[in-house]
């Protein structure tokens, strides 16, 4: 399979993992990467060889288009829109999303946001895992990516709360100064954020209402991807997930059924209490 600027490296070994993959999708600073981060906290799997994980992190964010030097002048500036679908390469998601399901090695650059483009000197290697988590503000927005998807989730955290994590995050650590920050956010993340990321959250499975702080949700997260690894390792073949998710009688299928329903019982049931008790939150 050819993947542009080489990012496939080449055929799956013989123990061919065929990973489940997760979507995590949310508006900017919502806790995406952080509701990631703790996942595989809880899995052990962050501190470990990254050569050896069973569950990796992708950002959406390695996909940026390259930037022509007039748009990195406007970017430097916060008049580039970082946030419109066609900031982003589709294709080359598609396409990585698509070796890494057939169980390929893949590479990808990481990205400097100082410098807001891609970090081909700092390439990430991902080898196969069996559990692997797409997230970024679009994951969900074009049809042929979204439905590579086995799960989705949607981070929901408030507009006020994501705002007031993006302006020191993007002051300390993307070297930004408040100007440009909050002229970014009104001109282009805010609409944005309406317009393309906000509509997707109707395709999630689950709905993780305030992003980390939802342990309930996370740790049911984390319950079904240890379901799925345990079920993985009892079985003794990594391609066995994608059987049984093929075949409705299959373990896994049954579990991720009874996990999606479970999730979107809390959700409305969440969503129920919080409407019904309204006045109770302004105490
Ligand atoms: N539950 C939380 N409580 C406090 N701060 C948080 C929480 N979740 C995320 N943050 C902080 O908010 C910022 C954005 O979080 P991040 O996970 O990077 O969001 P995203 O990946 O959606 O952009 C980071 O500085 C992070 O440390
Ligand atoms: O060079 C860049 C690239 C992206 N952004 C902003 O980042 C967010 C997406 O990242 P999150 O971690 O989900 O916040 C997006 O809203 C872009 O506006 C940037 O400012 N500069």
């Amino acid at each position: 399979m050819d993947v542009e600027n080489g990012h496939n490296l080449g055929p799956p070994t013989n123990d061919v993992k065929k990973p489940f993959l997760i979507g995590v999708a949310g508006g900017t600073a919502s806790g995406k990467s952080t509701v990631c981060k703790k996942i595989m906290m809880e899995l052990g799997q962050a501190d470990m060889d990254h050569t050896k994980r069973q569950v990796v992190t992708i950002s959406q964010d390695s996909f940026y288009r390259e930037l022509t030097a007039a748009e990195e002048a406007k970017a430097f500036h916060g008049l580039y829109n970082f946030d419109h679908p066609d900031a982003f390469n589709e294709q080359l998601i598609y396409e990585t999303l698509e070796a890494i399901l057939k169980g390929f090695k893949v590479e990808i650059p990481g990205y400097d946001y100082k410098t807001n483009s891609l970090d081909h000197k700092n390439k990430i290697t991902i080898y196969p895992a069996d559990v692997v988590l797409f997230e970024g503000i679009l994951v969900f927005y074009f049809p042929k990516i979204r439905d590579l998807f086995h799960m989705k989730l949607f981070v929901d955290t408030d507009s006020d709360t994501r705002l007031a994590r993006r302006v020191p995050r993007d002051i300390n650590e993307r070297g930004r100064d408040l100007d440009t920050v909050l002229t970014q956010y009104m001109t282009y993340v805010k609409p944005a954020f309406e317009e393309f990321c906000s509509p997707t959250k109707k395709f999630a499975d689950v709905i993780i209402p305030r992003g980390a702080d939802n342990t309930v949700a996370i740790d049911l997260i984390v319950q079904h991807i240890r379901d799925l690894l345990n079920n993985r390792s009892r079985k003794g073949s990594s391609s066995n997930i994608q059987l049984a998710m093929s075949n409705e009688s299959g373990d896994s299928y049954q579990a991720i059924r009874r996990f999606s329903t479970l999730c979107k019982e809390l959700t409305i049931q969440s969503n129920v209490f919080f409407e019904k008790n309204k006045n109770l939150t302004q105490h």
